[in-house]
């Protein structure tokens, strides 16, 4: 069985995590409604920040770095082998990059999603995505789910499901149904996708034939993201979408400081973004991440209300109040397995055993 303390740092490391994804997974998609709604155009400018900011990770990686220099140096047993400063290898690099390639289309789509379609309908699909994480981890990860699992998958889905009732006013004047329908079915291939590429990172830690710490996380979003944003450096080449975003700083209805503010503000939150979802797949899973993210979606709304004067409305309010009953349902039945794990640690052999948090 893990020791005390292991436990202990494995917890503490979850809450850091689920702060990061909460507050990515609510901040990304208001900074990307806020580069739309004030005459930002370029969808693929949007998919291409949503991986750009991947060099902030190197500051992590380089405390990581000093810390296990100065543990090795304080360390009284004889180590000969070098301190590497990367630890990745070939299998997970290739999966990295692979996952990343996916991701920087699945930028794509869902900027392009959320550009054309009334925040109720994506807020409807991005919802689903959660059902589509809860199929690919059955069967990339073997999930195991309980009644309080699937519960809390029924009521998140249905919570921000019920985003959609209310139409009105939320979609986009002037707009052809040709770019709707498009809009529509973009959205939806990307909560396929994203429910696709979560199980898919926890599976890479499993299959990626080397024990996963927390430096090596940081690596794979680095690779990840690095392989998202080419992908949509070129797609921005081939669309010729320079030229546009050259001009739409002089037009940007909040001023031409706070485009760039705009810019670099969603470079920093979507990296927070990853951050969190690969560091909650790590120390719990894809479907704890997948949760979490379908609980953003009506408290993303509730902060659009705040921040950006939209119309709180009945449906926003009973979807939210759905919501964190599906996500107390989650922790309620995680705290009932863990108690019965404790009654029985037998059963602690079952989870994953090739991640460590103690040793960075
Ligand atoms: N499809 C999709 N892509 C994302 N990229 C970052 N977050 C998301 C999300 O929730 N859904």
């Amino acid at each position: 069985m893990e020791p005390k303390h292991d436990r202990t740092m494995k917890r503490i490391f979850l809450i850091i995590n689920c702060i990061l994804l909460a507050t990515g997974a609510t901040g990304g998609p208001l900074i990307i409604r806020l580069y739309f709604i004030h005459g930002g155009n370029s969808v693929w400018l949007s998919s291409f920040l949503q991986g750009a900011g991947f060099p902030i990770i190197l500051i992590p990686l380089s405390i990581s770095y000093i810390i296990r220099r100065r543990r090795r140096i304080n360390s009284t047993h004889d180590d000969n082998t070098k301190l590497k400063m990367i630890n990745m290898k070939l299998p997970l690099f290739l999966y990295s990059s692979i996952i990343g390639v996916i991701t920087g289309l699945d930028n794509y789509l869902y900027s392009y999603g959320v550009s054309r379609l009334p925040v109720s309908t994506a807020a409807l699909i991005v919802a689903s995505q959660l059902a589509f994480t809860a199929i690919f981890a059955f069967f990339l990860v073997k999930q195991k789910f309980t009644s309080y699992s699937v519960n809390a998958i029924v009521l998140l889905t249905l919570g921000a499901g019920i985003l959609a009732l209310h139409t009105d006013g939320d979609r986009p004047n002037g707009e052809s149904s040709k770019t709707y329908v498009m809009g529509f079915v973009f959205t939806l291939v990307a909560a396929v996708v994203y429910g696709f590429i979560l199980p898919l990172v926890e599976f890479s830690y499993s299959k990626g034939k080397q024990a996963i710490t927390y430096t090596l996380v940081l690596e794979i979003q680095l690779v990840m993201c690095f392989f998202a944003s080419l992908f949509c450096l070129i797609g921005m080449i081939i669309s010729k979408d320079f030229q546009s975003i050259s001009r739409e700083k002089w037009h940007y209805g909040l001023g031409e400081a706070s485009y760039y503010v705009v810019l670099v503000g969603s470079a920093i939150i979507w990296q927070i973004n990853f951050l969190g979802a690969v560091g909650v797949i790590f120390c719990s899973s894809s479907l704890l991440c997948g949760v979490l993210i379908a609980l953003m979606v009506p408290i993303t709304q509730v902060l659009a209300v705040i921040f950006y004067k939209e119309k709180f409305n009945a449906e926003k309010g009973v979807s939210l109040v759905l919501s964190i009953w599906g996500f107390v349902s989650y922790f309620y039945g995680e705290f009932k397995q863990a108690k019965k794990m404790m009654k029985n640690p037998t059963l602690v052999d079952e989870l994953p055993q090739n991640q460590s948090i103690t040793n960075p």
